[in-house]
């Protein structure tokens, strides 16, 4: 149990956490897609009530630099364990530095495997620097050790990315490895792309919002149909010519061929390597390939492999079986010791943030804590730009309900918005998700307010807040050569919210500027205002009390 708070007896009404996905607080309104919109409810929170900013970047979301950019998994994790661990790309990082990751199990099965069967290693996975899913340095250390293991023969299965990286950026990444794998074909070693295609297109589905994607990729990787390209910079410059205007995410699939033939089937005693180290995309893929009774699609054949992902994705349905490296361990988090504590907890989204809220933020598992009650609401499967609303007033519906229902003593909900419709690039779309966010910001809080609670408003990392590529020279927006801007489509650098709604303790409560303060400090602050004291382990609460 946590102990009843001293130092603050607790709101009586209900504890809200919102998370604006994609929100942050840009230096400069230029190309900011929030700045751009109309939005009384946050302009009004902000100047009305107590607001700071939170880090949720780099190393304060447990990332290997400050360079790095936040992203959901760091972000929700931080939220709700109230504490930074060293997250996938630190870790993996680590591992390879290292050599420990050689060492390990799972990469000497790898090797024994694919030296037992055809001599054949697989690598699959997102194919960029973006460090949000991947990291090609770590795909390029295992190709490497995988040649000094006397392994002959190796393909790769890039899903390419302009997501986490400029949006038509696949050849700066495309044509170098090419190079490098030429470079290391010698001496009998033979590594080659053999599949690829769009990460939005293939493969790297999440929380079951669009099985087929997965169903593709299948067939891409494994069954090696689809259309045929001598290369896979071959086949991006075709894709580009025949799909005008199609950016690098939703690139259809293709597959590498010499003489009609695909180069990297993959078949009995294969070893198969899935380098992601991020869960929520891999988690499909790695059931396709390890569930026995697999009915999402038609598999038509399953190769009987030597399966590994880069790290454990799911700790508690325990996939995948195999891994390379060992997740971060992260304990005691808010809903496992609200759950201890008595405290009912309700968490909503929409499919595509789902297990957002429900799964990074109780520490990548997927079973709930005694106590807490989910509701998904069903994402459209369409172009979000064309849809920036997506689900936030039914999101907003089941808030409100369960809210009036009396049921919980603490509620969250991401709204998906900023972040999904940021990450199309569209400016315009990206204006009206942020204006979406606001009308139903406008429904949920009053009823807070009459239910006598309190309301955390806040992000878990920046996206609409940036929506050009900005020129490092002038600052001013990057340009196509048609004089278009250039359309940024990944997380930002950027800090985020945390507003305190509070219209029911007559302006007592503030938030405390605590310096290089970030997500974590939240779950102890979510605390205090529930009248308990903080675990012993999350970082410090923000919540001040004005006396008298
Ligand atoms: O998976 C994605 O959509 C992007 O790589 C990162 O976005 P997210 O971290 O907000 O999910
Ligand atoms: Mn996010
Ligand atoms: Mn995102």
């Amino acid at each position: 149990m946590l102990q009843k708070s001293a130092f603050f007896p607790g709101i009586q009404g209900p504890i809200v956490t919102i998370v604006m996905d994609g929100y942050g607080i840009a230096k400069s309104d230029v190309g900011s897609a929030i700045a751009a919109a109309r939005k009384p409810t946050l302009d009004h929170l902000f100047a009305n009530h107590p607001n700071i900013t939170l880090r949720a970047h780099g190393t304060a979301v447990g990332m290997p630099s400050d360079e790095d950019m936040g992203n959901s998994e760091v972000g929700h994790n931080a939220i709700g364990a109230g504490q930074v661990y060293s997250q996938g790309a630190s870790l993996v990082a680590e591992a390879i530095a290292s050599g420990s990751i050689w060492q390990g199990a799972a990469w000497q099965q790898i090797i024994a495997g694919a030296k037992a069967g055809r001599g054949v290693i697989h690598f699959i996975g997102l194919f960029s620097d973006g460090n949000v899913h991947s990291h090609i340095d770590h795909l390029r250390a295992m190709i490497l050790r995988a040649n000094e293991e006397g392994v002959p023969v190796v393909r790769i299965h890039i899903l390419i990315d302009g997501r986490d990286v400029p949006e038509t950026s696949a050849l700066e990444y495309v044509l170098p490895f090419e190079a490098f794998l030429a470079e290391v074909s010698r001496d009998g070693f033979d590594a080659r792309i053999a599949s690829g295609g769009g990460r939005m297109n293939i493969t790297m589905d999440r929380y079951e919002a669009n099985w087929s994607m997965v169903d593709k990729g299948w067939q891409t990787h494994v069954l090696g149909k689809g259309e045929q390209y001598e290369s896979a910079s071959a086949a991006v410059q075709a894709l580009r010519v025949k799909f005008p205007g199609t950016i690098d995410q939703d690139l259809p699939a293709f597959v590498i061929a010499s003489d009609g033939r695909p180069v990297g089937t993959i078949e009995d005693g294969d070893s198969v390597v899935f380098f992601n180290f991020r869960g929520d995309r891999s988690i499909e893929i790695t059931r396709a390939f390890e569930e026995a009774g697999f009915d999402k699609f038609d598999r038509v054949r399953m190769p009987r492999v030597t399966y590994a992902g880069m790290l454990q994705y799911d700790g508690d349905l325990k996939l995948p079986k195999r891994f390379l490296v060992d997740p971060p361990a992260i304990l005691d988090t808010m809903g496992e010791w609200f759950a201890k504590s008595g405290i009912t907890q309700f968490a909503c989204s929409e499919t595509q943030k789902f297990g957002h809220v429900t799964y990074f933020w109780n520490g990548n598992r997927s079973n709930k804590f005694d106590g807490e009650t989910y509701q998904e609401v069903s994402s459209d499967v369409v172009p979000f730009e064309q849809r920036p609303w997506m689900k936030a007033a039914e999101i907003a519906d089941a808030m409100i309900e369960a809210l009036q229902s009396g049921q919980y003593r603490t509620l969250r909900c991401n709204f998906a918005n900023g972040d999904m419709v940021g990450h199309t690039g569209s400016f315009r779309a990206a204006t009206m998700a942020i204006e979406a966010v606001d009308l139903q910001l406008a429904r949920i809080l009053p009823v807070v307010k009459a239910l006598g609670g309190v309301a955390l408003i806040t992000a878990d990392h920046g996206n609409a807040d940036e929506m050009y590529e900005i020129d490092k020279k002038t600052r001013q927006p990057a340009q196509n050569p048609d004089g278009s801007f250039k359309a940024k489509t990944s997380h930002t650098l950027n800090p985020v919210p945390l507003i305190l709604y509070d219209a029911v303790t007559g302006g007592k409560l503030g938030l405390r500027p605590l310096p290089g303060a970030g997500l974590s400090n939240i779950a102890a602050t979510i605390t205090h205002l529930l009248g308990f004291e903080k675990h012993a382990k999350w970082d410090e609460s923000l919540l001040e009390v004005r006396q008298g």
